[in-house]
């Protein structure tokens, strides 16, 4: 699986934010876009993603499920967590599981639609991250890294092979980011792809793209 960027055009604003970028992430591989404050990093997410629109050029995944467009197969986790402040870990959880579309599959890779592994699911993937502890609380007692926790859960309940992750490790504690690493790499060991904006290094092996140097 290849995820293929050419001649990337973003206007924002009516200000052109990227123009003729040429990208590439293929399975196993971290893709961590780099560039100062405005460079038009969180931009370049979110056209990949779906959420907006391309001024120009194209963006393809090569090689993914033949009926699924792109955002299908993507999991977009911005840097603001989108949750629900008055509902609980748990709920917030199986919003998006059923808002992704999560489906629940056995050992041998077949679908389950069984209630029961379903909530398995979220109940695992709630422990993944260090939250099952936390499963009843509303999500607006979380702290902030916790809230992250959360987010990261998301990638977890559905499972998507492009990770885009904007700002991914920030609030996260040393345990937190040591975790995040091993889940990053055991999608990168599905065959995953991730590609991630970030002023910080992510811990894990990863090739850059720098943006937005001459603005
Ligand atoms: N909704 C919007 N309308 C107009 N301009 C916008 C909008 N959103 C972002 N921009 C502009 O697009 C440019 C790129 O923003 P973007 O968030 O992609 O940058 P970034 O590289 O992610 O920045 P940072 O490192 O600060 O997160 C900025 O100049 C920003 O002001």
């Amino acid at each position: 699986m290849r995820l293929l960027g050419r001649g990337v055009r973003c206007v924002r604003g009516g200000r052109e934010v990227l123009s003729g970028l040429d990208f590439e992430a293929s399975s196993g591989e971290v893709l961590a876009v780099t560039g100062p404050n405005g460079s038009g990093k969180t931009s370049l997410l979110r056209i990949i993603a779906g959420l907006l629109a391309l001024a120009g050029g194209s963006v393809e995944l090569e090689g993914g499920g033949d009926e699924l467009t792109l955002p299908d197969q993507a999991h977009y986790l911005g840097h603001r967590d989108a949750m629900k402040p008055a509902l609980s870990v748990h709920e917030n959880l199986s919003f998006w599981r059923d808002f992704l579309g999560g489906e629940a599959v056995d050992a041998k890779k077949n679908l389950v639609n069984d209630s029961l592994v379903s909530e398995s699911l979220i109940n695992d993937s709630l422990a993944a991250v260090g939250l099952d502890h936390a499963a009843h609380l509303p999500a607006a007692y979380l702290s902030a890294g916790q809230r992250r926790r959360l987010s990261i859960a998301r990638l977890l309940v559905t499972r998507r092979p492009v990770w885009l992750l904007d700002e991914p490790t920030s609030a996260l504690d040393a345990a937190g980011q040591a975790l995040f690493v091993r889940l990053m790499s055991e999608h990168l060991a599905r065959g995953g792809l991730i590609i991630a904006a970030t002023h910080a290094p992510l811990g894990i092996e990863s090739r850059e793209l720098r943006i937005g140097e001459t603005s």
